[in-house]
C-alpha cells in the first residue's frame, strides 16, 4: 500500500451537531446554541482526532423552521472561530464567507486577522449564496448564477491581492532603530472590476502559512471553475465510488486547465456516519432524532422508490406487492441505497434510520463500518480524504475520535499526528502570497 494518508474535516455548526433535531438528543443542553464553552469543547474533541480541519457552512439568514429545528450554522462562523482559535493550536478553521453579499475588504479583514490570531490555521469557503432569504437581508435580489460568479472571482482575487499587500518580510518591529515596518513593502492594490474595488492595504501583517487557505463547496460548471482556479479544498456531496472519482477529476482536470498542479486541489466527500456498538443500536440512535422528522419524509421515501407511501405505514415495512413494485428512482442518487435497505425487511421508520435521505453517505453501525466505507472510497482513489458531519455533537465527536480514527491509524490510512502548525501544512497545501500569478487577472482590471 502507498503512503498515501487521508485528510478528514469535520462539519461545525450549530453547537449541538449535523442533525436538524440534534439540540434535544439525550445528554445535550439544549441551550448549546449560545454556548460557547461547549463549541470549545467539541472542537477540542475533534483535535485529539488530530482531524485536519474544522468547517462550517453559513447562509446570512434563518431559514430554519424553528418550531422543532435548531438553525444549521453557528451564531457567527468568524467569532466562533475566533474563540475556537483560543481553545486549540493545531486544528484547521475553514468558515464560510459570502462572496455575494459581504465587501472584499471586509472578508479579507476578517479572515487574515483570524489567520494570524490562529498563528495560520484559518480557510475560507467563498460562497455564492443562492438563497433569497439572504438577499433579502441585505435588501436585494439573488442574481442569475453569471453575475454572482464573475462578482465572486472579482471578490476572491482582491482579497488576495488584500491579503498580499504586506510583503512578508514588511513587518520589521525594532525597537531598537524604531523601524514598524518597511512602507515600500505595504502597499496598496488599487484593484476594481465591475462589480467590487479596493484600494488597501490592509493593517495586518503575513501569518504563519502566510494567508488563509481557500476551499469550495457546491458544483455545476461556474463552481467547477472557481474551484479549479483557487480552492486547495473541495467538499462534495457525492452517493457513489464512481461519481466521487469523476467529481474529484472534474476538481483535478479544473486545476490544470487554470495551469494548476491537479494535486494541489484536495478532494473531500461528504460521510454522516451512524455509529454505535450494533447496526439495530445505530438505527435507533437516529430514531430518535427522527421522532418528529421522519413521518413526514415518508411521502418523500416514497418517490425514492417508485411508490406512494402513507405515513401511517411508517412502523411496518413494505409489503411484498410493494417490495416487488419498488424502482429506486433514477431522479436521486441516495435511491439505490434506500432500495437496498428497504429490501433487507426494515420498517419505514427504521429505512429512515439508516439516513438514506440525509445529505452525504451514512454508515450505520459499529466504528468499523464507516472505518471500511471510508477505506473502500480512498483506496479507490475517489477521494483524497472526507468531510465528516456528527449527528450528536455531544457524544458523536467522541465516538468518532475513539473508535473510528484509531482504526484508520491501524490501517495505516490517516496520520498519528500532526506534522505540521499550520493549515496548510495539514494539507500540503502550496504556499502562496497574494494573487496566484498563475490565474489573477479574470475580470479584475490592474
Ligand atoms: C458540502 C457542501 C456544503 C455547502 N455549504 C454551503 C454553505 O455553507 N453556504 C452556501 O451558501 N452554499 C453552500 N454550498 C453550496 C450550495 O449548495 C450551492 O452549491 C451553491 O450555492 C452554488 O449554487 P449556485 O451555483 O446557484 O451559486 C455547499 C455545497 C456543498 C456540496
Amino acid at each position: 500500500m502507498s503512503s498515501r494518508r487521508m485528510l478528514l474535516g469535520m462539519q461545525f455548526g450549530n453547537g449541538y451537531g449535523a442533525q436538524v433535531t440534534s439540540w434535544r438528543a439525550p445528554n445535550v443542553d439544549p441551550k448549546n446554541y449560545t454556548d460557547i464553552d461547549a463549541v470549545v469543547r467539541y472542537a477540542q474533541a475533534a483535535e485529539r482526532g488530530k482531524i485536519q480541519f474544522l468547517f462550517l457552512p453559513d447562509t446570512p439568514a434563518l431559514s430554519s423552521d424553528l418550531t422543532h429545528e435548531a438553525p444549521q450554522m453557528t451564531l457567527d462562523p468568524l467569532l466562533t472561530l475566533a474563540a475556537v482559535a483560543r481553545g486549540t493550536s493545531r486544528i484547521g478553521m475553514v468558515a464560510t464567507g459570502s462572496t455575494t453579499f459581504i465587501e472584499p475588504y471586509n472578508l479579507a479583514r476578517q479572515f487574515k486577522a483570524l489567520d494570524v490570531m490562529s498563528h495560520g490555521r484559518a480557510g475560507w469557503n467563498p460562497a455564492t449564496t443562492s438563497d433569497p432569504n439572504a438577499a433579502a437581508n441585505f435588501g436585494q435580489t439573488i442574481a442569475e448564477r453569471p453575475e454572482r460568479y464573475g462578482r465572486a472571482h472579482e471578490v476572491i482575487q482582491i482579497v488576495q491581492a488584500l491579503w498580499g499587500s504586506w510583503e512578508e518580510d514588511a513587518w520589521i518591529a525594532d525597537p531598537t532603530t524604531g523601524i514598524f515596518a518597511d512602507p515600500a513593502k505595504v502597499r496598496p492594490v488599487n484593484l476594481g472590476g465591475q462589480y467590487v474595488s479596493s484600494r488597501g492595504p490592509l493593517p495586518i501583517p503575513p501569518s504563519e502559512q502566510g494567508q488563509p487557505v481557500l476551499f469550495s463547496a457546491g458544483g455545476g460548471e461556474y463552481g467547477l471553475t472557481l474551484a479549479g482556479r483557487y480552492a486547495s479544498g473541495v467538499i462534495g456531496s457525492t452517493f457513489s465510488i464512481d461519481d466521487a472519482r469523476a467529481q474529484r477529476d472534474a476538481a483535478r482536470e479544473a486545476a490544470g486547465a487554470a495551469g494548476r498542479d491537479p494535486d494541489e486541489v484536495k478532494f473531500f466527500a461528504g460521510l454522516m456516519p451512524a455509529i454505535a456498538p450494533t447496526v439495530r443500536d445505530a438505527v435507533e440512535r437516529r430514531m430518535l432524532l427522527g421522532t418528529n422528522t421522519f413521518p413526514q419524509r415518508v411521502p418523500y421515501l416514497g418517490q425514492m422508490l417508485g411508490l406512494r407511501l402513507d405515513p401511517r405505514q411508517i412502523d411496518e415495512p413494505l409489503t411484498a406487492e410493494q417490495l416487488a413494485a419498488a424502482r429506486p428512482s433514477p431522479y436521486d442518487p441516495r435511491a439505490p441505497r434506500a432500495f437496498e435497505v428497504a429490501n433487507q425487511g426494515w420498517t419505514l421508520r427504521e429505512i429512515l434510520g439508516h439516513g438514506v435521505i440525509d445529505y452525504h453517505p451514512t454508515p450505520v453501525g459499529p466504528a468499523s463500518v464507516t472505518a471500511d466505507h471510508m477505506q473502500e472510497w480512498f483506496e479507490a482513489g475517489a477521494v483524497d480524504g472526507f468531510w465528516v458531519s456528527i449527528d450528536t455533537y455531544e457524544d458523536g465527536i467522541d465516538t468518532f475520535v475513539d473508535e473510528v480514527v484509531p482504526l484508520l491509524q491501524e490501517r495505516g490510512l490517516f496520520h498519528e499526528d500532526y506534522e505540521g502548525k499550520t493549515l496548510r501544512d495539514h494539507l500540503g497545501a502550496a504556499p502562496q502570497y497574494g494573487l496566484d500569478p498563475r490565474v489573477s487577472g479574470v475580470g479584475v482590471a490592474h
